[in-house]
């Protein structure tokens, strides 16, 4: 199908590590009235697809990428995507896409150089890298951790509810030993002016070569094997005493290797599904939405982390159901 010569549409691509806040920032765009209208694409590294669900319910065009990372297998199918966004372009007007917290951005960036639709039919606006001000500090050994602050035209350095202001300076200074030119922003929540992140035109190539000169040429990049996700797709009501128990059990003695985890559950019958969400030793646990008439009250979890062991946790969550 022919496209239509019209202005590129502007990309915003949201990076940052496991748990920073990028869904938070992604509710936070949809929400905000800035008159546009906005598509966007949600990657995700485990197999079940909560970032999606997590997104609020809006009229937006969300699409989802469950089955890797994006920066490296399914980068053919961001292109993909991407090139079948672009055959709709009426329907809107900017387009968000949010990487998984293990995506190293170059290859994403890459993507809007290299293929011929993307090149001509989106222009990336910014790199826009959310930073756990609370939780970076287990992470400056991982090379996706640094890249994604390295490659950002903007920098949310958030969470700053959990630092003191000693350690928000100390951090500030890290992520300015790494990248001294991107837009700095202290946020909680990801609360900031999206006008300062959205149609901002910060993007700018000579910079991404001057991190790596190479970036355009490179093929898909090295990922930590030892970091690996399990997911577990179950029907059943939990018990949340049980649940709670297990939980908190299992930050306790594994907060150090359970980078991230999040769920969506039946607990206790309730009407409305129960999200949690951990990073690390944080646990967040709160009703959603409530379930839909007729819809399947499955329980699904994901674990992201180091050396985890599939059969117990699956196993030790059997044991959580009533
Ligand atoms: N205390 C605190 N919690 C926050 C803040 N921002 C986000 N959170 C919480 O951190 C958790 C993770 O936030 P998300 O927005 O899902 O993070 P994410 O980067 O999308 O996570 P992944 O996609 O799994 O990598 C959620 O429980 C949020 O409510 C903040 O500024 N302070």
């Amino acid at each position: 199908m022919a496209y239509l010569k019209v202005k590129p549409t502007p990309v915003t691509v949201i990076t940052g590590y496991l748990g920073a806040g990028k869904t938070t920032l992604l509710n936070r765009i949809l929400t905000h009235k800035h008159g546009k209208k906005v598509a966007v694409i949600v990657n995700e590294f485990g197999e079940i697809g909560i970032d999606a669900q997590l997104v609020i319910d809006t009229d937006e065009e969300i699409l989802e990428m469950n089955n890797g990372c994006i920066c490296c297998t399914v980068r053919g199918d961001l292109i993909r995507i991407v090139n079948s966004l672009m055959q709709k372009r009426d329907k809107f007007d900017y387009l968000v896409i949010e990487t998984t917290g293990l995506a190293d951005p170059a290859p994403v960036i890459q993507s809007f150089f290299v293929d011929e639709v993307m090149r001509s039919h989106a222009e990336l606006d910014a790199v826009v890298t959310v930073v756990d001000a609370k939780h970076i500090c287990h992470h400056w050994d991982s090379n996706e951790a640094q890249e994604q602050i390295a490659f950002a035209d903007v920098v949310l350095i958030n969470k700053i509810d959990l630092v003191s202001q000693p350690q928000l300076q100390e951090l500030e200074k890290r992520v300015r030993e790494i990248n001294a030119f991107a837009k700095l922003y202290h946020t909680q929540n990801c609360n900031l002016n999206i006008e300062g992140i959205l149609g901002v035109k910060a993007f700018d190539l000579k910079n991404a070569l001057s991190i790596d000169s190479n970036f355009l040429e490179e093929d898909a990049h090295e990922h930590d094997r030892s970091i690996s996700s399990v997911a577990i797709a179950q029907t059943g009501i939990v018990d949340s005493d049980k649940l709670t128990n297990w939980l908190n059990q299992l930050t306790q003695t594994q907060g150090q290797n359970i980078f991230r985890l999040k769920g969506i559950l039946n607990v206790d019958s309730e009407d409305r599904r129960f999200v949690f969400q951990g990073i690390h030793m944080l646990l967040d646990g709160r009703p959603g939405r409530p379930w839909k008439p007729g819809e399947s009250r499955k329980n699904e979890l994901v674990f992201i982390g180091r050396n985890l062991d599939e059969n117990q946790l699956k196993q030790e969550f059997r044991n959580c159901l009533a």
